[in-house]
This record gives structure tokens, C-alpha cells and sequence, in this order.
């Protein structure tokens, strides 16, 4: 198989874009995904009548007399009659027969008697005057956000029919990967694993499970036949070296990607496994695989795709084949590369704000801007 160029590589990545699908997700697991069904209250809000504020439930004309104390959460105990008050917390029931609640602040009191102007119906919150039971509060196709999820809670959901995000199984290789403390000489940190939550998240998935293999085809044989998910990431292990076991066990997989002109990151693979499941294979250096990232697996999550246009402002030279992708941050005359790019570094990622897309055998003139998270 050839190596394809970027632009083709980012393509067919974006034309095989995992569609979302209904499932029943917890609250906890529904932030920023689309309502498959219109949300309903299962229950009117407030639940029942409750005081609006501090005070005195009262009845009828002053002066009241006070007989008892309401706290939220609470009954309301005995109904009031005409000139009998209870004492009430903010969110507790009102006693049947209440006229209005009088806050602390304009109540006068004394002796177990209080007095005040109270207009009928203030300070009462009426059982579902938030939301009535049954309303219909959002349609389908709202994105689930903070309010959302809080609404939903109060109106009694413990999930939600959403379009679920893309689940994304992430697979790290390799003997010399640590994954904490001072790496020893002859290891490596893991710095593929932490990156992937917030950029799968940011294009639209969602990591739904991740293992550390070590090098050798048959763990990663294991690893890819156990796999639940829409996506498998692979991190390292691409390459042509005697560990880089990936194309030995893709086996009748269908490879749909076997390289990209692009520097750095050529040696990414993409796939489509027995099972349905897209395997996306990123470079071990850690750079190369943000690169590899970005072509492949945000236009796969449904990730923004076309970047704007903009000069670059310093020197950038151009491979004579294959596409370069430079970290740049925006400045005042164009796009400034920030240096420090080589494969292995996330340095200049990490200083950038975007990727600066530098097609083979470019001259000068407007490049493509690619956002990061
Ligand atoms: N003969 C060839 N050798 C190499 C080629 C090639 O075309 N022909 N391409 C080079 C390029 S470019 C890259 S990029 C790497 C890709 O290698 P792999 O994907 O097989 O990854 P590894 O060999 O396992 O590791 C490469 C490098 O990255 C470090 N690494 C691995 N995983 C991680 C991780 N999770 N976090 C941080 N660093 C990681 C690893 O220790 C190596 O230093 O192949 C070149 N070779
Ligand atoms: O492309 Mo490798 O991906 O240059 O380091």
C-alpha cells in the first residue's frame, strides 16, 4: 500500500466518521452529548408548595399567633386556621390554609404572636410554577450541558437518552514505557496516554478504556480482540522495527491507511477491524502522534476539520514530499512557529495553539491552521 498524501489521509478519515447512537447514559457520562428524545419533568417543580423565604406561613389577617415550626424537608404538620402562623425555612412545605409567607426581615415579633403586611399568594412557591409535571423543557438534538444536567436531576432523571460520543479504547506499547514517577535510563514516560482524554473529548469521543501492553504481537493480539469500542487507538508499535507488532496482527483486518506523507507522523496506520471497530495507529514519538491524531482520529470523533487561512510569520521550510505540520500561535503579521517540533518533544505543541499545515514544496502564502484543544 502507498503512502497517501495528508489532505487524502484527513479525508478519508472524515468520510468515515463514527455516527453517534441512542444509548441510556447516566448523568455522570451524558455531559456534551446531544438529547435523542425530547427531556420531560417526571415530576412538577417545586414538588409541592413551599416557602419562598425565612419567615412566618401565616392566615388570614394579623396578628398571628405562632404555633409551630416547619424546617425543609419537613410536614407541614397541622393546617392553619384564620390568625395562626408557623415559623418556616426557605423550601419547607407550607401548611395548608397558608395566605402568604412574611420574611423575618418585615415580620415584627414577640411573645409568641406576630404581626405584618402580608399580600396573599407572596413569598409562596406553588407546586410545579417552576415546571409543570410532564412539560416538555427541551427538544431532541439539545446538547446536554452543565444547566441541563442539573435540570435533569430535578425534574427526577437518573439518565438520559443521549446520541453517545464515540467510545475510543486506547491501547499503549511498548517494554520501555513507564507510566509515573522519574523514568529510568533506557525508559520513557508515557506521554501519548494523557494526551488522548482531552483531545478525544475535545473532538467529540470519549476514552472509554485504556491498557498498557508490552511489545509483542501476541498482548496486542489479545488487547485487540477484547476491545469493546467504536475506535482503538494504538500508541507505538508502528513502525518498521522488531517490535512494532501492529501489521502482524492486523490479520483480516481491513487496512484502509498504511502511512501518511506527513512530518512528522508518517508511519500511521488506520484499519478497520473484523469486528466493525476503526484501529487508528499512532507513532510512539510523542509529537508524531499528535500529528497522527489530528489527521486521522479527530475527523474519525467528527472533530472540526477545516482550519482558517493564514500567513506565517517566520521562517518555515517546506519538505520537498510530504506535508509538515509546525506549531504556530497567532500573531499580529501571521502565524509564528514556536520551534522545539521535533517527533519526539511536545514542547512547541504545547507553547502552540494550533497546527500550521505546510503542504510539500510550499513557496510562501497562506497555510492552513489547524486548532488544538
Ligand atoms: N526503519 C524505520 N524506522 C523508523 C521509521 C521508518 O520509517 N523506518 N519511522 C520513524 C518514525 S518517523 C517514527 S515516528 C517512529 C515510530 O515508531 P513506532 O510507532 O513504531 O513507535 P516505537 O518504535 O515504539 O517508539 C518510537 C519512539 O517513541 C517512544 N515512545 C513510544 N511510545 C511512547 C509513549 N507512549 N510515550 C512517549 N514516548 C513513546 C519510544 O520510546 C521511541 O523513542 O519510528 C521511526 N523509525
Ligand atoms: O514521523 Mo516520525 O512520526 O517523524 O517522528
Amino acid at each position: 500500500m502507498t503512502t497517501l498524501s495528508w489532505e487524502r489521509a484527513r479525508d478519508l478519515a472524515a468520510a468515515l466518521a463514527c455516527v453517534p447512537a441512542p444509548a441510556d447514559l447516566p448523568l455522570s457520562e451524558a455531559y456534551g452529548c446531544r438529547l435523542a428524545e425530547p427531556l420531560r419533568a417526571l415530576v412538577p417543580v417545586p414538588g409541592t408548595d413551599v416557602s419562598a423565604m425565612d419567615g412566618y406561613a401565616v392566615c388570614g389577617p394579623p396578628p398571628w399567633r405562632v404555633t409551630g415550626r416547619v424546617l425543609a424537608g419537613g410536614v407541614p404538620g397541622q393546617g392553619l386556621s384564620g390568625g395562626e402562623a408557623v415559623e418556616i425555612a426557605t423550601g419547607a412545605p407550607v401548611p395548608e390554609g397558608t395566605w402568604s409567607v412574611l420574611p423575618y426581615e418585615v415580620a415584627d415579633a414577640a411573645d409568641g404572636w406576630v404581626k405584618g403586611v402580608a399580600a396573599r399568594g407572596r413569598h409562596v412557591r406553588f407546586r410545579g410554577e417552576d415546571v409543570p409535571a410532564g412539560a416538555e423543557v427541551l427538544g431532541a438534538g439539545s446538547v446536554v450541558t452543565p444547566a441541563v444536567l442539573g435540570l435533569a436531576a430535578a425534574l427526577g432523571h437518573d439518565r438520559l437518552r443521549v446520541l453517545a460520543k464515540p467510545a475510543v479504547s486506547v491501547l499503549v506499547t511498548g517494554d520501555e514505557v513507564v507510566f509515573d514517577g522519574l523514568p529510568a535510563p533506557g525508559r520513557v514516560r508515557d506521554a501519548i496516554g494523557p494526551m488522548l482524554p482531552g483531545l478525544v473529548a475535545w473532538a467529540g469521543g470519549r476514552v472509554s478504556g485504556s491498557a498498557r501492553l508490552p511489545d509483542g504481537a501476541g498482548a496486542l493480539r489479545d488487547a485487540l480482540a477484547q476491545v469493546e469500542a467504536d475506535v482503538v487507538v494504538v500508541c507505538g508499535a508502528s513502525s518498521k522495527g522488531p517490535a512494532d507488532h501492529l501489521r502482524a496482527v492486523l490479520g483480516d483486518a481491513e487496512v484502509l491507511i498504511d502511512g501518511v506523507a506527513v512530518r512528522p507522523g508518517h508511519p500511521q496506520i488506520l484499519a478497520r477491524l473484523a469486528g466493525g471497530a476503526l484501529l487508528v495507529g499512532l507513532p510512539g514519538n510523542p509529537f508524531a502522534a499528535l500529528g497522527a491524531a489530528v489527521t486521522l482520529l479527530v475527523p474519525i470523533l467528527g472533530g472540526p476539520r477545516r482550519g482558517e487561512m493564514s500567513a506565517l510569520a517566520g521562517a518555515v521550510s517546506a519538505h520537498p514530499r510530504d506535508t509538515r505540520l509546525v506549531p504556530v500561535r497567532r500573531g499580529e503579521n501571521g502565524a509564528v512557529p514556536m520551534g522545539h517540533d521535533r517527533p519526539g518533544s511536545l514542547w512547541g505543541a504545547a507553547l502552540a495553539e494550533a497546527l500550521a499545515v505546510v503542504p510539500p514544496g510550499w513557496e510562501g502564502g497562506q497555510v492552513e491552521l489547524i486548532e488544538l484543544p
